[in-house]
């Protein structure tokens, strides 16, 4: 799915595609507890959408009530087509689930839990197979599909549980958080496996990450604080809306500089840490102009802002705060 296709659609909370998850005033409580307070968002069919927010935000518990596994207190959700409160198995049929904490048999080979995980969901025999084949050969594990999952690297195990996520064919699939707990060899190696995914098969992917460079990867996000969506839409509008390009100039005369921004781009500057600032929409527009102004620039560089901002913006909190390992689930 082309990122252009995403990012030419400039109402972010419409997606460029049918949609295929459909939430109205989703509301959760707890008791006193207000898990979720109102979740309204509509994801494309093919797109990867970003999940984010703090530690307690709502997002599992929005993805519970996604995938049919909580009942919404309010409001109300539809999942390839289907009311995930009054067609619960026909969304059940159509989505795969992929949470933090493993659901695999250790004691049992890779393609026994791929055929239980089968049996469980009612597979015709005469597919089972092929899709067994289809999905190991995905995600890299064909040739070790005879051997023990508790022989099984934590990288492995995970791509073993996205190959499960897949075996029905599902619509949509869930990834909640999909690479806690792996070093980085084996976050670029699943990554690699979700793009060919979704290359090969017209999926769509509901992804919850506390990781910067997993929630770029995403054709849209949605930021939810306290139950609620603070923000949503592609990561480049979302970037561009917390704030300006910081461009840093190093001259040989910064006062003689000083001067000639103020008066001759009309920019105002300030010192960070003796280095000249200057806080501009586009940095890459900004950066030949101060070329031509005649000075003897020793050194130029722009920084943009971050989803990390953007969190930083809606929610008070870090991204890079790191990923949750609670687990209620
Ligand atoms: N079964 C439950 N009973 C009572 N309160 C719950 C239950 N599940 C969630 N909550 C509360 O609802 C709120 C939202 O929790 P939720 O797990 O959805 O957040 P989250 O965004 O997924 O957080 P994390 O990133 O830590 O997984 C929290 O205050 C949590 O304590």
């Amino acid at each position: 799915m082309a990122l252009t296709t995403f990012e030419s659609v400039r109402r972010g909370r419409t997606p460029a595609t049918s949609p295929v998850i459909e939430a109205s005033g989703l509301v959760k409580r707890y008791g006193q507890v207000e898990a979720v307070r109102g979740i309204d968002l509509a994801v494309g069919t093919g797109e990867l959408f970003g999940f984010l927010g703090p530690n307690g935000a709502g997002k599992s518990t929005t993805i519970q009530m996604l995938c049919t596994l909580v009942r919404p207190t309010g409001g109300s959700a539809r999942v390839a087509g289907f009311d995930v409160v009054r067609q619960r198995s026909d969304v059940r049929r159509h989505i795969g689930l992929v949470f933090q904490e493993s659901t695999l048999d250790g004691h049992l080979t890779a393609e026994q839990n791929l055929r239980f995980h089968a049996d469980v969901y009612g597979m015709a025999r005469s597919s089972v197979r092929s899709r067994t084949d289809a999905v190991l050969e995905m995600v890299g594990l064909a040739d070790r599909r005879g051997a023990l999952v508790r022989t099984f690297s934590g990288g492995m195990k995970r791509r073993l549980e996205i190959a499960r996520g897949l075996l029905h064919s599902p619509r949509v699939l869930f990834l909640d958080e999909p690479t806690i707990g792996l070093d980085p060899e084996s976050r670029a190696g699943l990554w690699r496996y979700v793009d060919r995914l979704r290359a090969e098969e017209d999926i769509t992917v509901f992804l919850t990450t506390h990781y910067m460079d997993e929630a770029e990867r995403c054709d849209r996000i949605a930021i939810v604080d306290d139950g609620r969506i603070g923000a949503l839409d592609t990561p480049s509008v979302l970037k561009a809306g917390v704030g300006h390009d910081r461009v840093r100039v190093d001259t040989t005369d910064d006062d003689a500089a000083e001067a000639l921004l103020q008066s001759r781009l009309g920019v105002e500057t300030t010192r960070e840490a003796g280095v000249l600032t200057v806080l501009v929409p586009d940095g890459e527009q900004f950066v030949p102009r101060l070329f031509e102004l005649g000075l003897t620039i020793r050194s130029v560089d722009v920084t943009r802002p971050t989803l990390d901002d953007v969190f930083l913006a809606h929610t008070g909190s870090r991204l890079a705060a790191g990923p949750s390992r609670g687990g209620r689930r």
